[in-house]
């Protein structure tokens, strides 16, 4: 396994951020690590990472124990914190050397390695700069080409998209698909159609506590629930609909609703049950599977 949480614990004077959580990370795949604000993500990760030491538990990479063999397994992780915190005097090559030197990188292998990430991370154009320089997505991917320099086996990367514009967006989420291939990818996003784009594997934390862990597509499964959308000519009455599932109006003629039925086959055959005894005439009639956001919202509300 690439990386293993084994009933990791912190706790924060009084507050315990990590409650006795365990996942795991395979090799290729990119796991999407999300939670609601002050959930623990980034206790895991800094933990991950060696920055931090967890009170209880571990955590392996590639069989090694961050405890144990800080060093070793440090240079088996790459990380792009929340906060990507960059030299700004620096010139982009300048720093990405000095990375590369705490590596002990040096000579030709750190000049072709520095060279390969500039042309992956696209920062041919602005290599030259000083990274204060730089806008905000330059600098995230300042963060991602440091974050490799070393060749890291598995990447760990906090929220690396926020604030970047919509092309940067496409750019950047496009080059951590493209880096994920041989590795292992932990990503930490509130987007969660960033993780529908780009993650097999997810692992939702709330309040220090693994809420769910999963493949993304049996996580959708397993919800069960899905969208009705309806549309009909007559006025239409909530409470008609709510023992199918939680319905609200799409429209203020009050003549459209969605029900997010409880359970999918049954649900229609109520929804169809309702329109016909209340002689009802369908415009309309339209089955969306559930989106992430709405699975989310789900898990860690009511946990
Ligand atoms: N150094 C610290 N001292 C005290 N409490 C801390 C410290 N770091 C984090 N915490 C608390 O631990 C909890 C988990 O924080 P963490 O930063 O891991 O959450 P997160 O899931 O990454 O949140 P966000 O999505 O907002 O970045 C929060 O309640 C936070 O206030």
């Amino acid at each position: 396994m690439s990386l293993e949480v084994i009933q990791l614990s912190k706790i924060y004077g009084q507050q315990k951020a990590l409650d006795n959580i365990s996942f795991k990370a395979e090799k290729g795949q990119i796991l999407g690590f999300l939670g609601p604000n002050g959930a623990g993500k980034s206790t895991t990760m800094k933990i991950a990472t060696g920055y931090l030491l967890p009170d209880e538990g571990d955590v392996k990479i590639h069989g090694l124990s961050v405890l144990e063999k800080p060093k070793a397994t440090s240079r088996m992780v790459g990380y792009l914190p929340e906060h990507n915190p960059l030299y700004l005097d620096m010139y982009v090559k300048e720093f990405l050397s000095f990375i590369g030197g705490l590596y002990s990188m040096s000579g030709k292998t750190l000049q072709s390695r520095i060279v390969e990430m500039i042309t992956l991370c696209g920062l041919e154009r602005e290599a030259h700069k000083k990274i204060g320089q730089l806008s905000k997505g330059y600098r995230q991917r300042v963060g991602l080409a440091k974050a490799l320099i070393h060749d890291p086996k598995v990447i760990i990367l906090d929220e690396p998209t926020t604030g970047l514009d919509p092309n940067q967006l496409v750019e950047i989420r496009k080059l951590i698909k493209d880096i994920s291939q041989n590795k292992t990818l932990i990503l930490s996003t509130h987007i969660m159609q960033e993780v529908e784009m780009l993650c097999d594997q997810v692992v939702i934390i709330n309040k220090g506590k693994i809420v769910a862990a999963d493949q993304l597509k049996n996580l959708k499964q397993a919800s069960g629930k899905s969208i009705l959308l309806l549309e009909v000519e007559e006025k239409l009455e909530l409470e008609w609909f709510t023992p199918i599932g939680e319905v609200s109006f799409q429209n203020k003629e009050q003549t459209a609703i969605q029900i997010a039925v409880n359970d999918s086959p049954e649900g229609r055959k109520q929804t169809l049950q309702v329109l016909q005894k209340k002689g009802l005439t369908l415009l309309s009639i339209q089955v969306k599977e559930r989106n992430l956001e709405s699975i989310f919202h789900q898990i860690t509300q009511s946990s």
